[in-house]
């Protein structure tokens, strides 16, 4: 059985389309569009149209016949879906190469994030600023997770031998989601979310395709 979201039996699969179907209508608005068809978003987002109205339907919205959906509305609709309406503070742990790249990174701040933190444990680098916030010690994280709007999400940019340890410090500091760019699994509490970004295990999975592919070819010229 497909997974579905706590509240309201969303499920997560169509969770995961929701946020290229926003970035098509983000698009789609700054072009100055009203309206789109199903199937422009099955096209701009490589879904297919089906599934697009599907997914929509779940969410309570069905298009109008030769019009299509209203964009702005739309957008609306899956932005509260997925909780944007409010702007979520967010910490990153580990300000190295990734960590300072992600801090920099204009796309959370349009999409309903706010890094409001930065954190790491090498004296070398505590006390650098980074696109405006000065880098903390991890001492710090009280300050972040006790503002009135606490951190939403906490973000680990360390190598993966720290990765356990400073989930348990977010989780202890009442953080409960979690996303993760160093390889490895996590175990945390069954009420934090954990996403994972894996650069390398997505490379391996390319590589994989790329072999089969050799291996078709040599079978080709063999034959
Ligand atoms: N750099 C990339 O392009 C890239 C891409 C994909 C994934 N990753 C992964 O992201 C993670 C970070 O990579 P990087 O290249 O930025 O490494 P990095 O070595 O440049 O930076 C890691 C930072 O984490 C800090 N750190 C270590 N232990 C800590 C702890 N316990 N508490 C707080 N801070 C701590 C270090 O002081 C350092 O500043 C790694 O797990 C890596 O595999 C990196």
């Amino acid at each position: 059985m497909m997974a579905e979201s706590p509240r309201r039996g969303v499920p997560e699969a169509t969770v995961g389309r929701l946020p290229g179907y926003l970035r098509a209508l983000t698009e789609l608005s700054e072009t100055g569009r009203d309206s789109v068809s199903s199937d422009e978003l099955a096209e701009k987002t490589g879904v297919r149209g089906a599934q697009v109205r599907k997914d929509l339907s779940i969410l309570g919205s069905y298009g109008v016949r030769g019009v299509g959906y209203d964009v702005t509305r739309l957008s609306d609709q899956i932005a509260a879906e997925l909780g944007l309406s409010q702007v979520r503070p967010v910490v990153i742990v580990g300000i190295g190469n990734l960590g300072r790249a992600l801090a920099s990174y204009s796309g959370l701040a349009t999409r309903g994030f706010r890094v409001v933190g930065l954190v790491d444990n090498d004296p070398a680098v505590i006390g650098s600023v980074v696109d405006g916030l000065v880098v903390r010690p991890v001492s710090a994280l009280d300050t972040f997770t006790e503002l009135p709007d606490p951190v939403a999400v906490g973000v680990i940019a360390t190598p993966t031998a720290a990765a356990q340890e400073v989930a348990d410090l977010l989780v202890r500091h009442g953080v409960r989601s979690i996303l993760s760019f160093a390889p490895g699994v996590l175990r945390v509490p069954a009420d934090v979310h954990v996403r994972a970004v894996d650069l390398a295990t997505e490379l391996q999975i390319l590589a994989f395709h790329e072999h089969q592919r050799e291996l078709a070819d040599e079978g080709q010229d063999a034959g």
